[in-house]
């Protein structure tokens, strides 16, 4: 059966503007974009009323931590895919610091298996570059490969050798395969749990500095360059880590970057206090640096944004903020957040916002998904641009409520999101 999605409202890259369109739906893909002021044939199908709201492609999101197998407590493929879908994410690439580590085709097929059965979003995962994530012996590239995962990455620690990161990236390159890196170098960290910076000098703590994650980030570009791998960085939060992407691109090397919400409107001196909702690795950066990704996004030095969503339990966030683990919830504050402070602001057309996340990441990924063109997947976003609501952590559908968003008046909320031409959540 067909199904139509009527009085939507579609962006229009080539003219730049927003146009009333009526969408039809077969056997799950896109099948037409009819003009708004036409009336279609609905005779027989399904019907969706968009009443004048946004229509999107579904937005991707590829870096999240689903938390399963291993660390259920805080999140699982059935949570963790319906906070997706609530953030109207349709689909998301999960990293490998799983327990055990996704550094096994084990893992990797329970994870494609429990999507399937427990997931409502689409799941890709990732495989580990080093076995358990330790940095010391690389994992069966070929075999991860085979059992589905689409690329390598040891986020959650930094790569610490040279050798070890050139061999994998040397053995991806072969395989076709991209390295996405967490790029932190521990000697320069060491126990820190904020950035160096105005919070850190007031609260006299030791920061966390910059070059801990560019050092990573220079090095990576020089062994990207040197075996051709596509070398993709993980959450850009530093002005010196931007300068040396924009450098490695313009002299061809096959590097593309994410950056996450928090690091685009946060900064260190926003810090309320010693509360962890607002610890997350890396951290929030000083207001020079957060100009720096904003201008790398809107250049093109950075490519999509991601949210690295990284639940935690309400306990383990309790424990202060240098002892408790890093990480923010992102998918339920991730469009939200950025419509409401860049596109209602007019810094950004919804254009730029809505590319970001996801026609974008799926060039950078090669995925299918991402668009609204005929023959697309029909993975479908309906966003209510004009309703302010307060974000409310303790009615996310994630198990982490850990954000330093709570309270906050946005616009923009997601209110249907299709998967495959059916709808997996509305509000
Ligand atoms: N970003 C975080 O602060 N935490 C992530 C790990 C990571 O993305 O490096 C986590 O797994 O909790
Ligand atoms: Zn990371
Ligand atoms: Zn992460």
């Amino acid at each position: 059966m067909s199904l139509w999605i009527v009085n939507g409202i579609v962006w229009n890259e080539v003219s730049g503007e927003a146009e009333r369109k009526h969408i039809r739906i077969e056997n799950g893909l896109i099948a037409e974009l009819a003009d708004g002021d036409s009336n279609p044939d609905t005779a027989g199908s399904e019907i969706i009323d968009a009443g004048g709201k946004l229509v999107a492609p579904g937005l991707i999101d590829m870096h999240v931590h689903l938390r399963d197998p291993g660390f259920e407590y805080k999140e699982d493929i059935a949570s963790g895919t319906r906070s997706a879908a609530k953030g109207g994410f349709t689909t998301i690439a999960c990293m490998p610091n799983t327990r055990p580590v996704t550094d096994n085709p084990d893992t990797v097929k329970y994870i494609l298996d429990k999507a399937k059965t427990e997931g409502i979003v689409k799941v890709l995962p990732y495989a580990a570059i080093t076995k358990n994530e330790l940095g010391r012996e690389l994992t069966d590239f070929a075999a991860l490969k085979e059992a589905g995962a689409i690329g390598f990455t040891d986020d959650g620690v930094g790569v610490q050798n040279a050798q070890m990161m050139k061999n994998a990236m040397a053995l991806a390159q072969s395989l076709g395969m991209p390295v996405i890196a967490h790029c932190e170098d521990d000697s320069l960290v060491e126990g820190a749990a904020v950035t160096e910076g105005k919070f850190a000098e007031t609260h006299g703590l030791k920061g966390i500095p910059n070059e801990s994650e560019a050092i990573h980030v220079g090095r990576d570009v020089l062994l990207a360059e040197a075996t051709g791998v596509h070398y993709h960085v993980c959450h850009v939060s530093t002005e010196q880590s931007v300068r040396l992407i924009r450098l490695a691109k313009s002299i061809g090397v096959n590097v593309t970057a994410e950056v996450c919400p928090h690091h685009l409107v946060l900064s260190d001196e926003d810090i309320p206090g010693m509360d962890a909702n607002w610890k997350m690795n890396p951290p929030l950066r000083t207001p020079r640096d957060v100009q720096a990704v904003i201008e790398g996004l809107e250049d093109g030095t950075i490519d999509i944004i991601v949210t690295d969503h990284a639940p935690h339990s309400t306990e383990e966030k309790a424990r202060g903020m240098q002892l408790a683990p890093f990480g923010i919830v992102g998918f339920e504050t991730a469009f939200p957040l950025l419509y409401t402070k860049f596109v209602r602001t007019g810094k950004w057309t919804l254009g730029f916002l809505l590319k970001r996340m996801t026609e974008d990441p799926a060039r950078v990924f090669g995925l299918k998904e991402g668009s609204l063109a005929a023959g697309a997947p029909a993975d479908i976003t309906i966003i209510n641009l004009e309703v302010e609501r307060e974000v409310d952590p303790a009615a996310f559908a994630s198990k982490g409520t850990n954000t330093p968003f709570g309270g906050w008046k946005l616009y923009g909320w997601p209110a249907a999101t299709l998967v495959d031409g059916s709808v997996v959540w509305s509000e």
